[in-house]
């Protein structure tokens, strides 16, 4: 199918339909073996180094369900409120691609670990959007395909492809929502709320790193229209593997705009997968889609059902974390601050280093205000992340105690941190060698003081005479002379003091 039609604009095209939508996020455990066999998942290795018989399907061989990717996928389904099954099975999902040695997927089909739940996702402006969660269910990924020669460097018109099957049998778990209805023009928001949200949870859970750019975390976007008014669900496109938060949101609205484009010529929307390209944010035409039957799906005849026990099953309640959503609220309450605060801390990666700065003395303002700072951005300008700076949480407390205590003034607490990054130890050690230290010494500070009233005779006359805010100019002289080492506030008072001015 070639889609020659302009597209329709996203405006236009939510005026006359309703968009529906049904989000497929599989994430990579963070396990350290695959889910049916004691391969390696470390990532890295030499192309099919992490292979045996098992994950490579030959015959003979018999998989062996890994223990912790069934806990994993329960703790996954507690926390998105799902029921969890008190007996399932793994099915075989028979398909043909090289990517898959074995020739079937080993997955669940009827009878998934989890099911019937849902997920809160907080919008931009508060507002709480319930996604409905079909089931959560466990299978493998596979090996990992690169199309090499020819002009493209995608398969088709590539010369030849190269396999590496460490990634076949790493534990995946695949969420599917219930179709989402009633997000009108807000369904790029509500998609990109939805898996920004999920990958918190995965985090907060400790079942995944859930690194989007790492393919550790995608999602398949399936998309349809409804005319507005009825309440039939259109034919789907299912854009596969799209893998960072704005392409999910981007992939919604450019089908939004080609499915508007091709019901409103007249047309019929094929149900097929389509490629995501970062690119221009277009989608383009996949394979058709196999219907389940083609699947040819039945139970794994060489795995034992999953029944995991109810005792199992409270205990890993019981132990869930506080959900991201409600905690981020917490600490937003706790901080007092906005919720678009809250969401540049997000974006930034910052919760946690500040909770953690917290947690180690520092008051909540100043915490925020060196990682969202000074940290953020020397993150940026290093083309890291704020966990990979060279600068622990305790480290950064240590620096806010020194400037509550009066040994370090702001500026002087940027070069300390910076001391601390460049690796020249701890927060005491760069103070000792730079020779940072704030001059709390009164008397020097009193001469420093003379000197700069001294020096500038006819401000100071101006500042006796009434004009308190020329007083700048002379900390100012202050601060120069002692090379900023000073408390800027207490040789303000100084100055006044000796001026016999009070100010106010
Ligand atoms: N008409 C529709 N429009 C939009 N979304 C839909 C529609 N019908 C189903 N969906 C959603 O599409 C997703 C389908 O995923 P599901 O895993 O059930 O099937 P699949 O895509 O056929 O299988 P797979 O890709 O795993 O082989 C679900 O999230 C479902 O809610
Ligand atoms: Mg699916
Ligand atoms: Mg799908």
């Amino acid at each position: 199918m070639t889609v020659t039609t302009d597209l329709v604009s996203y405006e236009d095209a939510l005026a006359s339909y309703d968009p529906v939508m049904g989000l497929e996020v599989h994430v990579e455990l963070g396990t350290r073996t695959k889910m049916f066999c004691g391969c390696s998942t470390e990532l890295g290795a030499e192309p099919n180094s992490q292979t045996c018989p098992t994950c490579l399907g030959l015959p003979g061989s018999l998989p062996v369900v890994n223990a912790v990717g069934v806990e994993s996928a329960i703790k996954i389904g507690l926390a998105l409120h799902c029921e969890i099954a008190e007996w399932c099975r793994f099915a075989r999902k028979n398909y043909f691609y090289p990517d898959m040695p074995k020739n079937f997927q080993t997955s669940q089909y009827d009878e998934p670990i989890a099911f019937n739940g849902y997920l809160d996702v907080q919008l931009e402006d508060g507002e709480v959007f319930r996604v409905e969660i079909e089931r959560a269910h466990m299978e493998e990924d596979t090996g990992k395909s690169t199309h090499v020669g020819g002009a493209t460097g995608r398969i088709h018109g590539a010369s030849h492809s190269l396999l590496d099957y460490n990634r076949a049998g790493i534990p995946l778990i695949e969420i599917v929502t219930k179709p989402i209805v009633g997000a009108g023009d807000r369904a790029p928001e509500v998609a990109k709320a939805y898996v920004a949200e999920l990958r918190e949870l995965i985090r907060a859970l400790g079942v995944s790193e859930a690194r989007m750019e790492m393919g550790q975390m995608r999602c398949d976007v399936n998309l349809s229209l409804m005319p507005k008014g009825s309440e039939t669900f259109g034919t789907r496109s299912e854009t596969k593997n799209v893998n960072s938060l704005r392409s999910v949101e981007r992939a919604v609205r450019f089908e939004v705009q080609r499915h508007a484009a091709v019901l409103g010529d007249g047309g019929t929307i094929v149900q097929e997968t389509r490629h995501f390209h970062e690119d221009d944010g277009t989608t383009t035409s996949g394979r058709v889609k196999e219907e389940a039957e083609d699947y040819r799906y039945f139970p794994e005849p060489d795995l034992v059902p999953v029944a995991p026990s109810r005792e199992w099953v409270e205990e890993l309640r019981a132990a869930l974390p506080e959900l991201p959503r409600v905690r981020r609220n917490r600490l937003r309450e706790e901080w007092g601050i906005s919720e678009h605060d809250m969401q540049s801390i997000l974006n930034a990666g910052a919760i946690d280093p500040i909770v953690a700065t917290i947690e180690a003395g520092a008051d909540p303002v100043s915490a925020r205000k060196w990682w969202m700072g000074e940290l953020a951005r020397n993150a940026n300008e290093s083309g890291r992340s704020l966990d990979e700076l060279p600068i622990t949480p305790e480290q950064v407390a240590r620096v806010t105690a020194l400037v509550v205590d009066g040994s370090l003034n702001d500026k002087l607490a940027r070069q300390v941190i910076e001391g601390v990054l460049a690796g020249e130890g701890d927060p005491d050690a760069v103070v000792e060698k730079r020779g940072l230290k704030v001059v709390s010494d009164e008397g020097a500070l009193g001469v420093a003081v003379d000197e700069a009233i001294a020096g500038n005779a006819a401000i100071a006359d101006k500042i006796r005479g009434g004009k308190v805010a020329a007083v700048g100019a002379l900390v100012g002289a202050v601060m120069k002379a002692t090379r900023g080492q000073a408390d800027a506030a207490r040789v303000k008072e100084l100055i006044l003091e000796k001026l016999g001015v009070s100010e106010g």
